[in-house]
């Protein structure tokens, strides 16, 4: 078993009684999010914790925040609604997501209504910039799941009081490196009410039991992994970005990591013990894993 294999173990096995637990309350599935930094590896996480859930007998489907994008069309009408905002040139941001869609989908999770399509999100579609896939391609849920695992890059951030964005974009001001001063206030805040509306509607920490959040202490790191995963590209398909093209995709995720990791890392929840905070480090070795 490779190290990040038995790394994902050891943090499974701490979670699968609570997991259990929690099912056995209730007969509502159990939502568990993944979160973490771009190329901290969410994706392989969420696949590994996904068939150590099956493999414990617990029927379990996964989401991720990337398939409750906008369609081709809506992601160009929110493009052009922001013809300053530069968070809104491709998808990633809230507000890039379809909110109806995925209050539509949780809520039918929650309350067991089978059976329930998982949308898709056809990344390839329009050069890259992507289109939901046709609803006919969606896999359906058709038993009742145990566990549903939902993944991505925002999941646990929760909205700041307009006065704390104001405050954080007048002091990045004078801090180097921040991105913060790049945007415009309001262009902050239209990404901030964005995701207040995701937290009310699917996102917000009562709509989730557990989380993993995958971090790391230096936000550079992630810069470096990204990298090293297109070289990767580059050098097994012949394709991927160029290192500017990369620090640019990545510079549009610093924002958003500058303003809401604060409180994901004091604390998603409001009771503790639910959330698992796995600390990276440069070559994304887990540094450390804590209970919060
Ligand atoms: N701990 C690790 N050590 C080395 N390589 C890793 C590690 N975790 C993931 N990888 C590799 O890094 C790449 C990105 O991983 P993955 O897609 O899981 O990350 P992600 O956080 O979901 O990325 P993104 O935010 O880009 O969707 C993959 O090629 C994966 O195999």
């Amino acid at each position: 078993m490779s190290t990040l294999e038995s790394n994902i173990h050891r943090v499974f096995d701490s979670l699968l009684p609570k997991i259990i637990a929690r099912r056995q309350k209730s007969h509502q599935p159990v939502i568990l999010g993944i979160t973490g930094l771009q190329g901290s590896g969410k994706s392989t996480w969420a696949a590994k914790i996904v068939q150590l859930l099956q493999s414990s007998h617990l029927n379990t489907v996964t989401i991720s925040l990337d398939d409750l994008y906008k369609t081709h069309d809506g992601l160009v009408a929110q493009r052009n609604q922001h013809p300053g905002n530069a968070l809104y040139r491709t998808r990633g941001q809230p507000g890039t997501h379809d909110e109806q869609l995925a209050t539509q989908f949780f809520e039918h999770i929650r309350a067991n209504e089978l059976p329930v399509a998982i949308p898709t999100f056809d990344k390839s579609k329009f050069h890259g910039e992507g289109d939901r896939a046709p609803e006919s391609e969606w896999p359906v849920i058709t038993t009742k799941p145990d566990v549903l695992v939902f993944e991505g890059w925002c999941v646990g951030f929760q909205p700041l009081a307009t006065g704390e964005v104001t405050q954080r974009h007048a002091q990045a001001q004078e801090e180097p490196g921040s991105t913060l001063p790049r945007h415009r206030l309001e262009q902050l805040l239209q990404v901030n009410d964005c995701l207040g509306k995701y937290c009310a509607a699917f996102m917000g920490p009562e709509h989730f039991d557990f989380l993993i959040h995958i971090d790391t202490h230096d936000l550079q790191n992630v810069y470096t992994w990204r990298l090293e995963q297109e070289h990767k590209l580059l050098a097994s398909r012949g394709v991927g970005m160029s290192d500017k093209e990369v620090a640019a995709f990545i510079d549009g995720y610093m924002p958003g990591y500058e303003l809401y990791l604060g409180k994901l890392r004091q604390g998603f929840f409001n009771e503790g013990g639910k959330q698992m905070r796995v600390l990276l480090d440069k070559e994304r070795r887990v540094e450390s894993v804590k209970v919060i």
